[in-house]
């Protein structure tokens, strides 16, 4: 069977057009009050990896009446410049939002650019500050890719509380936001890496498993639960048998569909998620910085003040 006629997919698409349109209301009536939402992406160096998102952002962001821009470095760069342009981005009153696209080249370090970026300009929530406010659940402006994970969780319908879930990968952008995600959801976690003895028999037991960690096929049919729910959050571009490059996840779909309740195609299952919820945390981002610009000039709105 098709995957579009499969009950069992778990479709990213739906929940991401939803996202959107609800996103391009409020950026319609920020515009009107004369608060234009602005994105910027930042790349450093080699692309390819990041290249697919990016295209994804700028389609997306178009869609929803959100402003994008695209500063691309190159991979000579310093982390001192970078953070330098970083901060003329966050005293820019144009700009509402800075996602840095992972990954930068090896002598750049990546958490210092993070924590460059001004919280309130954070859209990834990866700044130390909004990583810090998922550990004590507050939970609306969380990691764009653990948020769209546990959103497509949600479809299935399954009660949260007290599922058992196991992450496989624990990167500080994917596998551990999730896990305090589900935390704050009450699930029970189990959180697996490359120094997990038997990652088969974690998975095993899952009710819910989410897969982050970029092999594709990692996850087989044997290590999956019958009825479980199954989160392939792998991107992998991989050249296929008619010699064209393709995108595969981390889950050995074709096997795994045969055991699983839900499984997240790729693509199409939590990526088109991910671009929404960028989209939605930049809106977040943007209500903050309007709360603050209220507390300092009053309520009269941007145009008549300027
Ligand atoms: N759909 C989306 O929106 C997004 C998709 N991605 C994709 O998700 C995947 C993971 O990305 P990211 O988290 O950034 O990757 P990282 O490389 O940062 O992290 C990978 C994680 O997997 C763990 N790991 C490696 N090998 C194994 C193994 N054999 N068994 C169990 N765990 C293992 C690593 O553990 P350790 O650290 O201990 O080595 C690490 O925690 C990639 O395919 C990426 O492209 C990423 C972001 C967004
Ligand atoms: N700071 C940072 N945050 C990230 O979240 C991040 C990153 N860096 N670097 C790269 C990875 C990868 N990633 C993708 C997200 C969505 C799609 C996506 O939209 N995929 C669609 C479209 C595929 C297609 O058009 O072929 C899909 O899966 O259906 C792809 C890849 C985010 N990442």
């Amino acid at each position: 069977m098709s995957p579009s006629h499969d009950s069992r997919y778990l479709k990213g698409g739906p929940v991401a057009q939803r996202i959107i349109a609800a996103v391009r209301e409020d950026a319609a009536i920020a515009k009107a009050e004369g608060f234009a939402p602005k994105l910027i992406s930042i790349t450093v160096g080699d692309t390819d990896a990041v290249d697919v998102y990016v295209r994804n952002q700028r389609a997306k962001a178009e869609l929803a009446g959100i402003d994008f821009e695209e500063r691309r470095f190159p991979a000579t760069i310093t982390s001192g410049e970078l953070e330098a342009a970083i901060h003329g981005l966050n005293a820019d009153p144009r700009v509402t939002g800075i996602i840095i696209q992972r990954p930068v080249p090896a002598h750049i370090p990546v958490k210092t650019l993070q924590a460059a970026v001004h919280p309130l300009k954070d859209v990834e929530g990866m700044h130390p500050a909004s990583i810090g406010n998922i550990v004590y659940n507050q939970l609306d402006l969380a990691p764009c890719t653990a948020a769209a994970s546990v959103e497509l969780l949600r479809e299935t319908g399954l009660d949260l509380k007290g599922l058992e879930v196991v992450i496989v990968g624990h990167s500080e952008i994917v596998g551990k936001p999730i896990a305090f995600l589900l935390m704050s959801e009450g699930a029970t976690v189990t959180v697996c890496h490359h120094m997990t003895r038997s990652v088969a028999a974690h998975a095993r037991r899952a009710d819910a498993l989410f897969v982050a960690v970029g092999k594709p096929r990692l996850i087989k049919a044997d290590m999956v639960k019958p009825g479980a729910a199954v989160i392939d959050i792998g991107i992998n571009s991989e050249i296929g048998p008619d010699g064209t490059s393709r995108i595969v996840g981390d889950v050995d779909t074709e096997s795994v569909r045969e055991v699983a309740s839900w499984i997240t195609p790729v693509p199409g299952g939590v990526g088109p998620i991910t671009v929404a919820i960028l989209l939605r945390n930049t809106m977040v981002a943007l209500s903050r910085q309007r709360a603050l610009y209220e507390a300092t000039y009053g309520t009269a709105d941007r145009l008549a003040a300027e």
